[in-house]
């Protein structure tokens, strides 16, 4: 049955479901990784497409930017389509010296001011954490494609331009290993509904040195990130 914001036929999202904010990437990712790439939604400009890759059957479908977004696109994907695998591929900024822009990071646990859940944890102070299955064959498939790799502790943001610096300085000196506005609310939604979700991201820029990717070059970039979550999904 249709949603507010996905217009998908029941059948037309496969329970692998990779996660880039930006619908364009969804839609890069989609016929460049997948075989027999299909639009399944465009509500407001949010593609999603539904492929198979290696003949698994596998939607890439935009979230936005942003926990609230994300909260939308992800509650209609597991609770009426059926999604159980949940693979967010993001961009994200580098908190460490010793992470390199191009970089790729896993997302053990992502640590947040607030998420959309605050409201159903009140007084609890949830970890939201990756899925252990998939967050070890992510890391198995990026050390094979010599992908140079970071596990650890992410940032989500809810803001983008931050007013406050000293946050960053907190979360850098606590070993946060990078910043990106989406990953804490997708692995708290995982743990609420029993499935399965981890983020895979490219590093496009760094909050110390201020290198950042230059656009040229962030599509193939990208397609490590977005390889690696393929194989985690299925291997
Ligand atoms: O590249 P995406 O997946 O959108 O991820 C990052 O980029 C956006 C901010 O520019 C936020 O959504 C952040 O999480
Ligand atoms: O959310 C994001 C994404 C990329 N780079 C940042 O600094 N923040």
């Amino acid at each position: 049955m249709p949603t507010p914001h996905i217009s998908a036929a029941q059948g037309d999202i496969a329970e692998t479901v990779l996660l880039p904010g930006d619908p364009y990437r969804a839609k890069w990712a989609a016929e460049t990784f997948l075989d027999n790439p299909r639009l399944v939604n465009e509500v407001r400009g949010m593609l999603g497409y539904t492929g198979t890759y290696k003949g698994n059957p596998v939607t890439i479908h935009g979230s936005g930017m942003g926990m609230p977004s994300l909260s939308i696109y992800a509650n209609e994907l597991i609770t009426e389509y059926g999604a159980k695998t949940l693979i967010r591929i993001g961009s994200c900024g580098a908190m460490q010296k010793s992470i390199n822009v191009r970089d790729v990071i896993i997302g053990m646990s992502a640590t947040t001011l607030s998420t959309p859940s605050r409201g159903i944890f009140k007084e609890i102070n949830f970890a939201p954490c990756a899925d252990y299955g998939l967050l070890e064959k992510a890391v198995t498939a990026a050390r094979a494609k010599g992908t140079p790799t970071h596990v650890g502790n992410i940032y989500s943001a809810d803001v983008f331009y931050d007013e406050r610096p000293d946050l960053n300085e907190i979360m850098i000196r606590h070993g946060i290993l990078g910043v990106e506005m989406e990953a804490a609310e997708l692995y708290n939604l995982a743990a609420r509904h029993g499935c399965r979700a981890l983020a895979v991201l490219t590093v496009s820029d760094h909050l110390i040195t201020h290198e950042a990717l230059p656009s040229s070059e962030r599509e193939s970039s990208f397609g490590d990130m977005v390889e690696i979550a393929l194989q985690a999904a299925f291997a």
